[in-house]
């Protein structure tokens, strides 16, 4: 059965970095370790240092115990979101001219352009049908 898991952005995640509000990234995971800076076994500075970037590296080095992956799974809040940072997009927009011209322009192009193309291609069809004969 799917979960419901929140995802976040690394630049979300990366904001939760001081001692009232500490989540670190750990294989992707995200944990809020915010109530346990002080229970670290391993220290507080260590978890703030570990901020804003995945710290799998760094928890494997420390060599964490069994009960120790057990006991992050209280503090896990969502993962990374896999889909990659796109940059605003830049929406290309036709520029307006608002003038009195522009607009007589616009009104002819959209009424008086598919008529006068049928017109148009009578006529040469007209022409073409005439010197036929
Ligand atoms: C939710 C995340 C974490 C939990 C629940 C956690 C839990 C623990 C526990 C229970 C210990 C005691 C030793 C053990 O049982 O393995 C420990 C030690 C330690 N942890 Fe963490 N830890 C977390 C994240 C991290 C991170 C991200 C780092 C490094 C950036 C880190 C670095 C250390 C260090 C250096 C020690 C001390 C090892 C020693 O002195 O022997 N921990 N941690």
């Amino acid at each position: 059965m799917p979960t419901l898991t929140k995802l976040y952005s690394m630049k979300e995640a990366a904001l939760h970095n001081t001692p009232e509000d500490c989540w670190v990234v750990i294989d992707g995971k995200i944990y809020d370790v915010t109530k346990y800076l002080e229970d670290h076994p391993g220290g507080d500075d260590v978890l703030l240092k570990a901020t804003g970037k995945d710290a799998k590296d760094e928890f494997d080095d420390a060599g964490h115990s069994k009960s120790a992956k057990v006991l992050m799974e209280d503090y896990f809040i969502g993962e990374l979101d896999p889909t990659p940072e796109i940059p605003e997009m830049e929406v290309f927009r036709k520029e307006q001219d608002t003038g009195f011209g522009s607009k007589l322009m616009d009104c002819a192009v959209q009424y008086w352009a598919i008529p006068a193309a049928a017109v148009g291609i009578s006529v040469v069809v007209a022409i073409l049908y005439a010197q036929r004969k």
